[in-house]
């Protein structure tokens, strides 16, 4: 069985400016997979162009098999069906209740009654820990409640993948840890995929199941694998960010350089 998301020499940029060049990989269904590297290198910009909110300059992304670059009207909106996206930017509407943000999509794409909207749209608030908590106004709750909530938003209308970018930002490490627990259950509880955008080791070895490394200056992938192989990678830009604060040098290196012990 092919792939849930094949990529496949993806080029992609802003106008003429190319951030990532000749990307390719794929993403097994039931797989977490963290895309990290350094700032700028290009995790949101791969993010929103896995998801169609660009197109990309080359390449090709195949959804369950079908072709999302170029494809357009009925058969994109189907493909778009299969994803569900939290982005940082992405808040929720602060004019709403909490259960209104999470109706909005099932009231925008699906032809339920009003009535099992609601049920719906409650039921995924329980999967977050938040149905006690419908009638709030999203600014009456804490960060990490909100991200939930945005969760139970991304997931109203049961996609087969959830795109998150950077979840875990702004909140401290407690939150970040409940957080990363709820992405987890809900990947193997509700048999999501779910690819992520993160900065943080303890989110990443917390939640992926591989990780995809992007570096600014190949403008493209350097390594992708399990968060632990990648800890012991002898490619001192993997090493460096997953060892932070120890500069590890490759082995190759390591006879030339001047050692600064004791
Ligand atoms: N809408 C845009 N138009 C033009 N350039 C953009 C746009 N969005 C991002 N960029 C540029 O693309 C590059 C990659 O940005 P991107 O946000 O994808 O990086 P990132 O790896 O997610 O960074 P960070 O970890 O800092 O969020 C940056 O140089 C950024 O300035």
């Amino acid at each position: 069985m092919s792939a849930l998301i094949e990529v496949q020499g993806l080029s992609c940029g802003y106008g003429s400016k190319t951030i990532l060049k000749d990307v390719t990989f794929s993403i097994e269904r039931g797989e977490v997979v963290a895309i990290l590297g350094g700032s700028g290198c290009g995790k949101s910009t791969l993010l929103k162009h896995l998801i169609g909110l660009y197109s990309p300059q080359a390449g090709s992304i195949r959804i369950a098999g079908n072709e999302l670059v170029g494809t357009t009207g009925a058969d994109r909106e189907a493909i778009l069906r299969h994803f569900g996206a939290m982005f940082q930017a992405g808040a929720l509407f602060g004019s709403m209740s909490v259960l209104d943000n999470v109706m909005l999509p099932l009231q925008s794409f699906s032809q339920l009654d009003a009535h099992a909207i609601e049920i719906i749209a409650r039921l995924k608030l329980r999967l977050v820990g938040l149905e006690a908590f419908a009638d709030y106004a999203p600014a009456a709750l804490s960060g990490g409640m909100q991200k939930r909530a945005a969760i139970a938003r991304a997931m109203a209308l049961d996609p087969e993948i959830l795109f998150l970018d950077e979840p875990s930002a702004g909140l401290d490490p407690l939150t970040s840890a409940e957080l990363d627990a709820l992405i987890r259950r809900i990947a193997e509880t509700q048999h999501v995929t779910c690819v992520l955008v993160s900065h943080e080791l303890a989110s990443i070895y917390a939640i992926a199941d591989r990780a995809i490394m992007l570096d600014q200056s190949t403008q493209g992938i350097i390594a992708i694998d399990t968060p632990q192989a990648l800890a012991q990678s002898s490619d001192a830009r993997v090493s460096r960010f997953f060892n932070r604060g120890q500069v590890i040098a490759p082995p190759d290196c390591a006879a030339s350089e001047p050692t600064h012990q004791g």
